[in-house]
């Protein structure tokens, strides 16, 4: 819709923008203002995608540019929409949408929170990040990049919070160095000697600086509000006092595990499509070498030879930056004071090193700040001599800029591969890796524009630009190329490198005209067949550069033919409209001054009447001829001054037809070259397919290992857990078998103690039938004394006799007494046996016991046991008072045993002499005639163990020695 309009108001340097005479007949002349264009509303709607670039838009406060009575040229409709007008009703309103729309009032915390705080912890995570500031000249670019002492700018901020949040995790030394793009060096002693001096030269150079100047900034009393520029006025104090300003930002925690970081600034600009390293210094009066631009294996383009510097704190990096400030190239313009001009780019490389001692892997991580020179009107700026070259190339270089932006909307929406023209300018060039998307940079573009009334056909094309770069959207088809993972390569160390720093340290800038292709340091790991590959790079970049230069030189004639075209058929309609309409005006005056004649010739009263009306009419209208003839000129002076403008074009365009006829001959060489490269590069390429084939198969076969590892371990966490199941229950089955086991003790314990029971009854019993049996003995031996005595009274011989019979009693008495005594004997050894042989089982049960009250709760059911066996009443217990009971027996037993014996004892010692031997009374007895009473006596005991009486103790000492009682017996029997 209405492309031919947006042609006509996107003139620039090199595309005119349709003279404003155009716009004269086409001017709307009533009407209410009418929204002609939602250009990015629509675009992004087409596409339905996310914007590949973050694009917000800045608007500067007005109180610096724009006298209050003049009205603002945009209008904030909401937060991510402006509308843009000229202020007059009769121009076009157009609406443009960006991610974020930031007004006059927002501050630089506000700015930095809203919209670069997330990508700066991107970066922190291994991300690259690059942001653009553009706009036209005057814009507050480099008011938002760096900002002043009291309100700073991005950069400052984003260092604050980079060095917080890795604060103790910094390396105290510069051992590791980040190279090209994802490459990196570990250096020796002598190289981090190298890079420590260097690096204290910038900062001891700052410091010097200082003391030269005298706190010159104090002195020289710089605007706070003015915008950062150089070192010269800045002090060590002013650095800490602005760091304290903004020393709120809010810290994150990363959480990368036992890793530690360095950090790396560089500092270069694109002056005049050249590229300088600003922190390198010139000797005065010595010429800048310009750096090139390499690419690396994985065809990432990267500033070759620039300078990084090693970095402790977000103070040291940014009097790094200061430092390079200094070199930087500004000047003064009709718009701004302190015009950038040059396109300069400030660069904080994060290196995150896993393994410090003996690193295998780390990551490589950039963050960019693009500070863009400003669009710029030669007219309004009014620059001339060296500030007229440098507008050109700054203009140049953004009109590439542009193109490429255009060319990658149109390829995407017409789905297309036109080559983007990055080679066109050093400025594409060096992002050329960030724009295809290569190594997964985030872009970010934040859109300055002042929004005075005098800066609004170069506002307008500012938001035009901004609207194409935003609908570009994210591709969603998977490139052809893999990208490379995050991880860096470590290269060796070589003497370049030392070389290289020790030539920067001396500021000697020697010439260095390196073929392009030829730049690689043989990498140490993964690339060991590196010069194949070298080769194969060389071969790649050469048809990469033939392919650009015929697509650049096809696209150049098309575009010039074309323009040459439209502009011839532009300015013929325009030359013929013009013409048209001053011939239609003047016969209309004419025509008129006919129809007023020929009323005066008919009407002579009216002429007489009207004479001085007629008169006054004709000086206006010799007036209003003399305007006409005046602009006429005017008009004829500009159409001499578009016919000289495109004479001028003319001859730009036969210099640039000579050029595409140099390139095609160029374009011949090259295409023979090309063609036997063609195969090469086929082969190669098949080997890449190849190896990228391999290592999706090995992905796939690893993602395969990952499932099945997670499958087995899923078994090996089921299998456990079955396991402490099984555990449990066997344990518990081993206490219930224990707890039978114990339960069985115990019972037949019980039956044990039954049965000692009944034992110990039996023995009860056989106990008290002894003491009856000796009770009895006891009552027979009284009786018989009894007995004794009383023949003893009635019947001396009889008694004396009696005595011989008892004696033969007592000795018979003796005998069952004695007969007794071993029973009681037998008695007690088998009591003693009894009580040796159950108190062993006793004391086997008593451990058992205890065993058992020493196992834990799971026992309570065999404590119940316990306490009810304790209640039974031990077998010991029966055992103690069945000894207690036999004790008593056996005591008052042995009083009565003791005293037999005693007596028996006192009998032998009383008849010592008297000791009759068996023989001996056999031959008294027998000698004792058979018909005899006393014969009688001694054949039939049981006669006179009826009759006779158990002597007394005291009775027995006069008892008479057998061989005195045989001889008293003799006697007798003589005297008979
Ligand atoms: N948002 C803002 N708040 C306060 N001052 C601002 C703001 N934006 C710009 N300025 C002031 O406007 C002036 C010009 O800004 P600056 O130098 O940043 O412009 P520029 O776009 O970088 O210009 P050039 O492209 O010519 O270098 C400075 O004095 C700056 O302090």
């Amino acid at each position: 819709m209405n492309d031919s309009r947006e042609n006509h108001s996107t003139g620039s340097y090199v595309e005119p923008r349709v003279p404003s005479i155009t716009g004269f007949g086409q001017r709307k002349i009533n009407g209410k203002p009418k929204i002609v264009l939602n250009y990015s509303l629509e675009k992004c709607n087409d596409n339905s995608g996310t914007p590949k670039i973050d694009v917000c838009l800045r608007l500067k406060p007005r109180t610096f540019s724009i006298p209050s009575n003049e009205v603002d040229t945009l209008t904030i409709l909401s937060d991510n929409t402006v509308a843009c007008s000229s202020g007059n009703a009769r121009e076009d309103v157009i609406e443009y949408m960006f991610s974020s729309v930031f007004g006059p009032e927002v501050d630089q915390k506000k700015f930095f929170d809203t919209w670069i705080y997330d990508k700066v912890l991107r970066f922190l995570n291994g991300n690259n990040e690059l942001l653009f500031a553009y706009g036209t000249t005057n814009a507050g670019k480099t008011y938002t990049i760096h900002g002043n002492l009291n309100d700073p700018g991005i950069i400052p901020r984003t260092l604050l919070l980079v060095f917080n949040t890795l604060n103790n995790k910094l390396m105290a030394q510069c051992k590791y160095k980040p190279d090209k793009v994802i490459a990196a060096h570990i250096l020796d002693e002598n190289l981090i000697k190298v890079e420590e001096s260097f690096r204290n030269n910038i900062l001891n150079n700052w410091c010097n600086e200082k003391i030269q100047e005298g706190l010159k900034s104090s002195v020289s009393q710089i605007d706070e509000g003015q915008t950062i520029h150089s070192m010269d006025h800045l002090t060590n104090n002013d650095i800490t006092k602005m760091f304290d300003l903004i020393k709120d930002v809010d810290n994150v925690t990363l959480d990368h595990g036992d890793v530690f970081y360095t950090v790396w600034v560089s500092y270069s600009e694109i002056y005049n499509e050249s590229i300088y390293d600003l922190l390198v210094t010139c000797l005065p009066k010595q010429k800048r070498t310009p750096l090139k631009l390499s690419l690396d294996q994985d065809k990432n383009v990267y500033v070759r030879d620039l300078s990084h510097v090693f970095v402790r704190s977000a103070e040291e990096a940014y009097k790094v930056l200061t430092f390079g400030k200094n070199n930087l190239k500004i000047a003064s313009n009709n718009l701004n004071k302190c015009s950038s001009r040059s396109h300069c780019i400030f660069t904080m490389k994060l290196m995150r090193v896993e393994n410090v001692e003996n690193p295998k892997t780390a990551v490589i991580s950039s963050i960019s700040f693009c500070d863009l020179a400003g669009s710029e009107r030669l007219k309004k700026t009014l620059n001339i001599g060296d500030r007229l070259v440098e507008s050109k190339n700054i203009n140049t270089s953004l009109l590439v800029l542009n193109k490429c932006f255009s060319v990658l909307r149109e390829n995407q929406k017409r789905g297309e591969n036109n080559l983007v023209p990055y080679r066109e300018s050093k400025l594409t060039q060096i992002f050329q890796t960030a724009l295809t998307g290569c190594n997964k940079t985030g872009i970010s573009m934040a859109v300055n524009v002042d929004t005075s009334p005098s800066l609004f056909e170069e506002t307008k094309q500012v938001l035009f630009m901004s609207a194409i770069v935003r609908s570009i959207t994210k591709s969603k088809t998977k490139t052809i190329s893999k990208p490379r993972p995050s991880f860096v390569i470590w290269t060796a160390n070589n003497c370049k490198n030392i070389d290289q720093t020790k030539s920067k340290l001396n500021s000697i800038n020697e010439d260095e005209n390196l073929d392009e292709s030829n730049t690689e340091e043989e990498p140490m790991i993964s690339y060991n067949d590196f010069e194949i590959r070298l080769k194969e790079e060389q071969t790649k970049l050469r048809q990469h550069l033939l392919s650009e230069f015929r697509v650049i030189l096809d696209r150049n004639e098309k575009f010039y033919k074309e323009q040459k075209a439209a502009s011839i058929k532009n300015r013929t309609e325009i030359y013929e409209n013009k013409i048209k309409r001053l011939k239609d005006f003047y016969l209309e005056e004419i025509k008129e001054r006919d129809e007023k004649l020929a009323n005066f010739q008919s009407n002579p009263v009216s002429l007489n009447n009207h004479e001085n009306d007629n008169k006054s009419t004709m000086e206006n209208y010799e007036f209003r001829i003399g305007e006409l003839e005046v602009q006429n000129e005017e008009l004829l002076a500009e159409l001499n001054a578009l016919k000289n403008t495109q004479d001028m074009r003319h001859e730009e365009l036969n210099a640039k037809n000579q050029e595409i006829d140099n390139y095609k001959i160029m374009l011949k060489e090259a295409t023979t070259e090309y063609e036997q490269l063609e195969a090469v590069i086929n082969e190669k390429n098949n080997r890449f397919d190849e190896i990228y084939q391999y290592l999706d198969e090995k992905d796939l076969e690893i993602e395969r290992l990952t499932g099945s590892l997670e499958a087995k371990d899923n078994i090996i966490t089921d299998m456990e857990q079955h396991q402490e199941e099984m555990i449990t229950e066997a344990v518990e089955k081993q206490i219930l078998k224990y707890m039978d086991e114990k339960l069985n003790t115990i019972l037949s314990l019980e039956n044990k103690i039954e049965k000692l029971q009944i034992k110990n009854n039996k023995y009860k019993e056989t106990n008290s039938q002894i003491f009856q049996q000796y009770s009895t003995l006891r009552k027979q031996y009284l009786i018989m004394s009894k007995t004794l005595d009383e023949y003893k009274n009635s019947n001396e011989i009889n008694s004396k006799l009696s005595v011989i019979f008892n004696y033969f009693f007592f000795i018979e008495k003796d005998l069952e007494i004695a007969k007794l005594q071993k029973q009681i004997e037998e008695l007690e050894f088998k009591l003693k046996e009894v009580e040796v042989t159950e108190k062993k089982p006793m004391t086997k049960s008593i451990g058992i016991l205890t065993d058992l009250s020493n196992i834990g709760s799971p026992m309570t059911k065999s404590t119940g046991i316990l306490t009810d066996l304790s209640n039974i009443g031990s077998p010991l217990r029966y055992q103690t008072e069945y000894e207690e009971k036999e004790n008593k027996i056996v005591k008052s037993e042995s009083k009565s045993v003791r005293k037999c014996r005693t007596a028996k004892k006192d009998k032998k010692n009383l008849m010592p002499s008297y000791t009759l031997d068996d023989k001996m009374l056999d031959e008294a007895i027998d000698n004792i005639p058979y018909s005899t009473r006393k014969r009688k006596l001694f054949d039939s005991k049981s006669i006179l163990a009826e009759s006779a009486t158990v002597p007394s103790d005291n009775i027995l000492d006069s008892i008479p020695t057998p061989s005195r009682a045989l001889f008293q017996i003799s006697k007798l029997r003589v005297k008979k």
